[in-house]
């Protein structure tokens, strides 16, 4: 049977007259990790504060690991952990004085703490570094001193927003093999992405338009019931190809890819490689190939957005 750590119904949230997040439903099971993709200024992070009971919705509910919030968010907040976009630690306290001192907030006898930071210094790869002034440290590292102190305290459920924006593509495949550890052990992720890589990663997702949920589902499911063919066109004239393209009714998008264009046909075009091959611009030198859809593609079908 499944067990919600997170239901949300009808989760809204104004700002003046921006609609920040508008009438979310959300239900997220123990042990997964949640993602919500979105662009700058979709609703990611007004979300995640309401969920933790950080901001007070307009309107709907929320109910985090069986608290009712905001009424519960005083108790709720010791049992999650969250870790922002912007490095919220001491830069003039080293590793080590930023976990002890994080460590000293959640009450932990003297030996308690003392091993809590050091396993944490070693499964977070800062065992080396303990000496070393966040301040000075990289991207990649201080990234993982965050996550290393929004564990500390074993938290049944993190939420992390935009973690991983500020560091190199390995340093975040790392990052994404701790969280999968961390969820193999029970905890529950929410996570915010604006990266479609990222957002594959996830068990589930929701994509996140002005604040509106366009779809939500596992990214293999949203795939599958995408409502659109991708067909790979290469040709020698591809910008004009793409704005010929692009005036077919059938087309929902056209994204230039290098030297090929990704183009979404509409479901309802029954042979999309033969439709788009019947076009009077399309030459003989043109090749066209039918694809697998990916999450970018979902992404463009469910909220009319990318790469034109
Ligand atoms: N405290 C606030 N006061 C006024 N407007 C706000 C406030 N917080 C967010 N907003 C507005 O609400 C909308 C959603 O912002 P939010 O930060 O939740 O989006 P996001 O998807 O997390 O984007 P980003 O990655 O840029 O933070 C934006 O239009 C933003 O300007």
């Amino acid at each position: 049977m499944s067990e919600w750590v997170i239901r949300a119904e009808g989760l809204s949230r104004n700002f003046g007259d921006t609609r920040a997040v508008q009438s979310l439903d959300l239900e997220v099971e123990r042990g997964r990790i949640y993602g919500f993709l979105g662009p700058n200024g979709s609703g990611k992070t007004t979300a995640i504060r309401m969920l933790i009971g950080l901001l007070k919705p307009s309107s709907g509910t929320a109910e985090v690991l069986g608290y009712g919030l905001p009424a519960g968010a005083e108790k709720l907040r010791r049992r999650i952990g969250y870790m922002t976009q912007k490095f919220s630690l001491y830069d003039d306290l080293t590793v080590q004085e930023n976990l002890r001192f994080i460590a000293s907030i959640y009450s932990l006898s003297a030996n308690q703490l003392r091993s809590r930071v050091e396993d944490l210094l070693v499964i977070y790869g800062l065992r080396d570094s303990r000496h070393q002034l966040a301040g000075s440290m990289s991207g990649g590292q201080r990234q993982r001193l965050s996550l290393a102190a929004a564990t500390l305290h074993k938290p049944d459920l993190l939420f992390l927003d935009e973690p991983t924006s500020a560091v190199d593509p390995q340093s975040r495949r790392d990052f994404w093999e701790q969280l999968f550890d961390l969820s193999d052990a029970g905890t529950t992720i929410m996570v915010s992405t604006h990266y479609m890589d990222e957002a594959e990663r996830c068990h589930k997702l929701a994509i996140l338009e002005t604040g509106i949920k366009r779809a939500d589902g596992a990214p293999d499911e949203l795939m599958k019931n995408m409502g659109a063919r991708v067909v790979e066109v290469s040709s020698a004239n591809l910008r004009v190809l793409k704005h010929r393209l692009l005036e077919l009714p059938d087309v929902i998008s056209a994204a230039q890819l290098g030297a090929r264009l990704r183009v979404l046909v509409k479901n309802r075009v029954s042979s999309p490689v033969a439709y788009l091959s019947g076009q009077p611009f399309i030459g003989t030198g043109d090749s066209l190939t039918e694809v697998r859809p990916s999450l970018e593609d979902v992404f463009v079908t469910s909220t009319g957005r990318g790469r034109q």
